[in-house]
This record gives C-alpha cells, sequence and structure tokens, in this order.
C-alpha cells in the first residue's frame, strides 16, 4: 500500500513514497538541475508550483541554510526519484509535502509532452487517491494567481548595505538573495522595495538605478511594478532579472506568453547576438518575452530562439530571462551586475561650468 499519490491533470494518479507528509496543489513542473536544490526550494520563483527533479538523487551534500535564496520553502510540494533524509527532514520541518520513489522519467517526459500541468498531492499515513484528486479539482492556473506577488513580496523596506558606490531600488517580486548579495558586492547599497511601492517610495532612497527582481508567476500580474519601469523610463537605468525582464518588456510595450513546460536547470546555452559569444546559464522560467516592444533583444536561447536579454542603449535599459546571479548555476554571466553599476556611471549627471 502507497502512502503518497500524485493525481495530474491528464486524468492519472500516480502512486509515491511519503518523505514528508501533506495535501496540497500546484503548478507541476521540472528542473534538469543536478545540484543547487536547497537554493531552488528556497527560489520564491517556485511559488505555488510542484518541483520535479529530473536528476535521481537529490540531497546528497546535506542541507545549509547559507545556501538558501530566501527565509522559506516556496514550491508547494517537491517531487524527486530518491530525496535524502536531511531534504525530507528539512521539508518536513517547513510543511511542505515531499513524494519520492516515483518514476520522474515519466514525470519528467508527460510534462514535456503535455506542458506544465495542474496536479494535487496527498502524503502520509492515510493519505487516498481520492485526497489527491481533491487537491487537484482545487487547483488554480498560474495566471489566476492574481496577487502571488503579495506572498513573497517584502513585507517592509530594508537596504543592504554594500560600500556606498551606488544605489540600487530593488522592486521585490519574489527576489532571490543572491542578486542582493552580488549588488553589495560590487558596491551597491540595495534598497529592497514591496512590489507595490509607490514612484514616492522609490525616489525616497534617491537610486542610481531601478531593478527589478524574479518572482513568480504570471508577469501580467504585476501591474504595480510595471508602471514603476513606465513611469522612471528615460530618467534612471532599468534592469530586471527573469520576471523583471518579462515586466521591462511590458512597460516598453511588448508582451508575454506562456511556454509549454518553460526552462528550469543549470545548462540552458544563451548567445550573445552582437558578440556571438556563448554563455551556460542558469534558469527557471515558465513565460518569454513574445515581443520586445521597443526594446531590441540582444541574446537568444540556442535551443529554441527565445529572448533571453533585452536592452535598450539610449533609454539605458538591460535585462535578463536567466539568473546571472547564479545560484545554482555556472558563473558565467555574473558580469551582467558590472553591466548594470556601469549603466548608473554612466548616467551621471553632467557637471556644468559655474
Ligand atoms: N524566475 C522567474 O523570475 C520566473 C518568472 C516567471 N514567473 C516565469 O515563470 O516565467
Amino acid at each position: 500500500m502507497s502512502d503518497a499519490y500524485i493525481a495530474l491533470a491528464d486524468g492519472r494518479v500516480l502512486e509515491a513514497r511519503c518523505r514528508a507528509p501533506g495535501r496540497t496543489r500546484g503548478e507541476l513542473v521540472f528542473t534538469t538541475a543536478y545540484t543547487g536544490y536547497e537554493e531552488s526550494l528556497t527560489d520564491p520563483s517556485y511559488e505555488e508550483q510542484v518541483l520535479t527533479f529530473s536528476y535521481p538523487l537529490i540531497g546528497n551534500y546535506g542541507v545549509r541554510a547559507d545556501r538558501f535564496e530566501s527565509g522559506r520553502v516556496h514550491p508547494r510540494a517537491a517531487i524527486a526519484r530518491e530525496f535524502t533524509d536531511s531534504v525530507a527532514t528539512w521539508l518536513e520541518s517547513e510543511g511542505v509535502p515531499a513524494i519520492d520513489h516515483i518514476e520522474t522519467r515519466d514525470l519528467v517526459t508527460s510534462i514535456r509532452e503535455e506542458g506544465a500541468m495542474k496536479c494535487g498531492i496527498a502524503a502520509g499515513e492515510d493519505a487516498t487517491p481520492e485526497d489527491a484528486k481533491a487537491e487537484l479539482a482545487d487547483c488554480k492556473a498560474m495566471s489566476d494567481h492574481v496577487d502571488i506577488g503579495s506572498q513573497v513580496t517584502t513585507p517592509e523596506q530594508t537596504t543592504h548595505l554594500g560600500d556606498g558606490s551606488y544605489d540600487v531600488a530593488l522592486i521585490d517580486c519574489g527576489a532571490k538573495g543572491s542578486i542582493i548579495s552580488s549588488l553589495n558586492e560590487r558596491g551597491a547599497d540595495v534598497h529592497v522595495l514591496s512590489c507595490e511601492a509607490s514612484a514616492d517610495d522609490v525616489r525616497e532612497v534617491a537610486p542610481d538605478v531601478l531593478f527589478i527582481s524574479n518572482g513568480p508567476g504570471d508577469p501580467a500580474n504585476f501591474t504595480n511594478a510595471q508602471s514603476l519601469v513606465e513611469e522612471f523610463a528615460g530618467e534612471l537605468p532599468i534592469a530586471g532579472i527573469c520576471l523583471g525582464q518579462q515586466i521591462v518588456a511590458r512597460a516598453f510595450g511588448g508582451d508575454t506568453e506562456k511556454m509549454s513546460f518553460g526552462h528550469r536547470g543549470v545548462n540552458q546555452p544563451v548567445r550573445d547576438l552582437d558578440s556571438g559569444r556563448v554563455v551556460m546559464t542558469t534558469q527557471n522560467h515558465g513565460y518569454t518575452v513574445s515581443d520586445p516592444g521597443e526594446l531590441s533583444v540582444k541574446q537568444i536561447n540556442v535551443n529554441d530562439d527565445t529572448a533571453e536579454g533585452l536592452a535598450s542603449e539610449d533609454l539605458g535599459i538591460i535585462t535578463r530571462q536567466y539568473h546571472p546571479e547564479a545560484n545554482p548555476g555556472p558563473h558565467d554571466s555574473l558580469d551582467f551586475f558590472d553591466d548594470v553599476l556601469a549603466m548608473a556611471d554612466e548616467n551621471e549627471p553632467v557637471a556644468t561650468a559655474d
């Protein structure tokens, strides 16, 4: 007798082993990352999703809090072929259901063929297939989570000090901690503002750069962050990562669309169209910029040509669809943060002779 079940939107109910009990639901996605499970599980971009690891053994180097990207686990549940006890114990202590001893090759193939799909999970001694189906019945489409930003944004404004060389206003749509530390390491003081912050809140921190973070869900639901980009366009340099790129594109007349199963992993190849250079990147997204609007596409995904980097030199804008902060992942693209701060240098008001 199994003690865990997952009900899929395609009608199947699969049996598994309970590693952390509970009932839950979410959008079923997979990552091919073979490392970085602590970072992925604490990445706010996974809010309202159920994360399947295609790599078969998850937890083989333990769980260490200094690798966390935020204060809690964000996926609603986690699935692997095999979780070690350390990961299972951690997820149980966080109240996040985890299941393993499931054929993840089959699960991942279904997601590849049918797309990211709703699912329901029931795990624990008295779990039944009907419980999993009841969870599935209550599962909302990702774009219907209209307030998802409020689930992940900072409850209050905070400042993380670099050495005072720059001030960055980071609009927190579910920011990963290593975006903040990547900026701090380069001398920037980072003011973390709610995704519902007003233009006055932004002005109050006198930023050199407006930075829109990564985050969960449909970028179309982040209308306030989009309006901030519209407000400061041409006045401040603007940068964005992942959800940030999507929001910036929408602010400049562009559009986004849902992908079938998205990009989640640590070996996504990206080509820079000016230099021809290809870098390996970390990715975690289910939407893509289908129309860059007034911005230019500067980088593309080698596998499917989707937009990976946008820019406008005139307006002082650069964005990335992937995760240059690289936690987890290859460090090929950390220079993005240097490029962002270089925009702030160029934006210095020209001294006038008196
Ligand atoms: N990592 C992210 O910022 C993800 C962005 C967006 N939620 C998507 O799925 O495409």
